[in-house]
């Protein structure tokens, strides 16, 4: 069975200013010059704008359908940032919520069936804004209660290989030119685990089409039984290579789309070095780390789209301004009355998360009783592994009035609480790059965070959040000290708040590496391997044809 997946990317260079120079005017993002070689600009395969792809953006999930997790943001903003210089089109299943919120499908294609893989139709829909996404209409695979991932009771559906399968080998047709579309791409990016199969696939098959695959969390990795391998379609070279199985014999889609695709991206430059050791790697960290030798692993940091904006979010009570702090107030009261808290006048801390382990809950479980007992007061909104949940549910019950918990998934009701607390409480064991933290500093909120992948490289320790070393209580508590000692000192703490709300993490510029990134993966392709050792390698095997 494969395992739920959630999934995030770093970068070449920081995709973000500092908050100081953010606040210094004229200041503008800058990238580190590209590492690439000038290399010549190949005619666009399809047509469009001079050096314009057709980029086929493969997901299994989009915000605005369904969304688990960050993958669900990133799918939604990233694409629409990449669409100014490019021709994007995405790819995922056609889940219930997509069959029920959109009427207006196409049926533009079919797909055969392949081993266990059973056929499927493509439809293809165009959002308001123009964006093109293709849906994998499959009834029996994807209309179902639950989310995309797992079953309504959080088990994870039984046949996750077969339905990832069928995402993954219909993003490799389509590469193909298979289904006749009108529409090919020059290049896949694929995302997580339930898009991996798709890179072995292009090869598998000879297709001649790169790919870019992004780690959004690497502790996913889709993992079924070998004996599965003629169900999905894989053949047994790939077996016996070594490049399809995990180290305990598992077909692993993940691994998959790390060996197979050719550059591999994930969401920030911290975690792209920490996957690369044993500690954060996932039993992955020697792949990972020859993926780096050979130039092929990078770090692009995530954005955020412009929704994410207290002046005019219509999902809040009180809009507010940078400097408006009597609007911002309001949306305390607001969550302090949602959550039937107490009326006070100490800190809202905020927790807005996936409840697994990954997001460290219980040092925040830990450190609970010592936040209240400080006057602080807590509010709660996740979703996920039943011993955190119940946890959460025995903290609210001791502390009524204090600790507020809603076990559930709202968007409204999550930003409400960006825009009303006063500091979100994220003491992620690892975080490939984390978007709360970057949404909670726009709107004001001022994260406090362990010192790891993605918060090290978004949050400025005492500018715009606090920082811990050590992945426990008492360094956790130092930070949440030092936090209470600056709501305390109001000029400080608004100065804070301030350059916390002007840090910059926007998608039209964080996107840029990715352009970059792509004309070096065509390049690569098109100049046949004579320098990718990856790509000599698939000639060698004749894995690999040249355009
Ligand atoms: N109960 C709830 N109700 C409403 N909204 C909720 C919610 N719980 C969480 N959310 C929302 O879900 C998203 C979480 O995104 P993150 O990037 O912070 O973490 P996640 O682990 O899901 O993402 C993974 O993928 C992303 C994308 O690359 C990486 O940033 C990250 O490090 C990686 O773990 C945010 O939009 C947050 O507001």
């Amino acid at each position: 069975m494969v395992h739920a997946a959630i999934s995030a990317f770093s970068s070449f260079s920081p995709a973000t200013t500092t908050a100081r120079e953010a606040l210094e005017p004229g200041s503008s993002v800058q990238f580190e010059p590209s590492s690439f070689a000038p290399q010549p600009e190949r005619p666009v395969a399809h047509g469009g704008a001079a050096g314009a792809k057709r980029i086929l953006f493969v997901t299994s999930e989009l915000a605005d359908f369904v969304k688990v997790g960050g993958l669900g943001d990133v799918s939604s903003s990233l694409p629409r940032a990449l669409a100014e210089n490019h021709d994007v089109r995405l790819l995922m299943p056609a889940y219930r919520e997509v069959m029920e919120l959109e009427r207006d499908i196409e049926i533009v294609g079919h797909l055969p069936s392949h081993a266990d893989i059973p056929p499927c139709e493509i439809g293809k829909l165009t959002c308001p804004d123009g964006m093109v996404v293709y849906v994998l209409i499959c009834p029996e695979l994807f209309e179902r209660e639950g989310n995309p991932y797992c079953d309504e009771l959080g088990e994870g559906w039984s046949d996750n290989e077969i339905r990832f399968a069928r995402l993954s080998l219909a993003a490799a047709e389509i590469a193909a030119d298979e289904p006749g579309l009108g529409w090919a791409p020059d290049l896949l990016h694929l995302n997580d685990w339930p898009t991996g199969l798709a890179a072995g696939y292009l090869t598998w098959r000879g297709h001649e089409v790169p790919s870019v695959f992004t780690i959004h969390n690497l502790a996913y990795q889709g993992e079924c039984d070998s004996t599965r391998r003629e169900a999905l379609g894989i053949p047994a070279a790939a077996l016996e290579s070594g490049d399809a199985l995990d180290s305990a014999g598992r077909i692993s889609f993940l691994k998959i789309g790390l060996a197979y695709s050719s550059h591999v991206t994930t969401v920030s430059a911290t975690y792209a070095r920490e996957i690369t050791k044993p500690e954060y790697g996932c039993g992955l960290d020697n792949l990972l780390a020859s993926r780096a030798e050979e130039g092929r692993l990078s770090g692009i940091p995530n954005g955020i789209d412009d929704s994410w904006d207290p002046r005019i979010d219509p999902h809040l009570e009180f809009n507010f301004a940078m400097s408006d702090w009597r609007g911002k107030r309001e949306n305390t009261q607001f969550i302090r009355r949602m959550f039937g808290l107490a009326v006070s006048n100490g800190p809202l801390f905020a927790v807005v998360s996936r409840l697994v382990h990954q997001k460290g809950l219980d040092l925040t479980v830990a450190a609970a009783e010592s936040i209240v007992r400080a006057g602080g007061q807590i509010v709660i909104i996740g979703r996920g592994e039943r011993p955190i949940e119940t946890a959460l549910c025995n903290l609210a019950a001791r502390f009524p009035g204090a600790i507020g918990v809603n076990i559930g998934f709202d968007e409204s009701e999550a930003r409400c609480m960006y825009a009303g607390s006063d500091f979100l409480l994220m003491p992620s064991r690892f975080e490939p790059c984390g978007l709360s933290q970057m949404y909670a500093q726009r709107f004001g909120s001022l994260p406090i965070a362990h010192r790891t992948g993605g918060l090290a490289d978004t949050i400025e320790d005492g500018v715009t959040g606090f920082l811990f070393d050590e992945m426990n209580i008492e360094s956790y508590m130092r930070a949440i000290d030092r936090a209470f000692a600056v709501f305390n000192s109001t000029d400080l703490f608004y100065a804070m708040r301030r350059a916390a709300m002007a840090s910059r993490y926007q998608w039209r510029e964080a996107v840029k590496p990715y352009h970059r990134l792509y004309q070096k993966v065509l390049n690569q392709y098109w100049q046949a391997g004579v320098e990718n050792p990856s790509v000599r390698r698939y000639a060698a095997n004749q894995r690999y044809v040249a355009y």
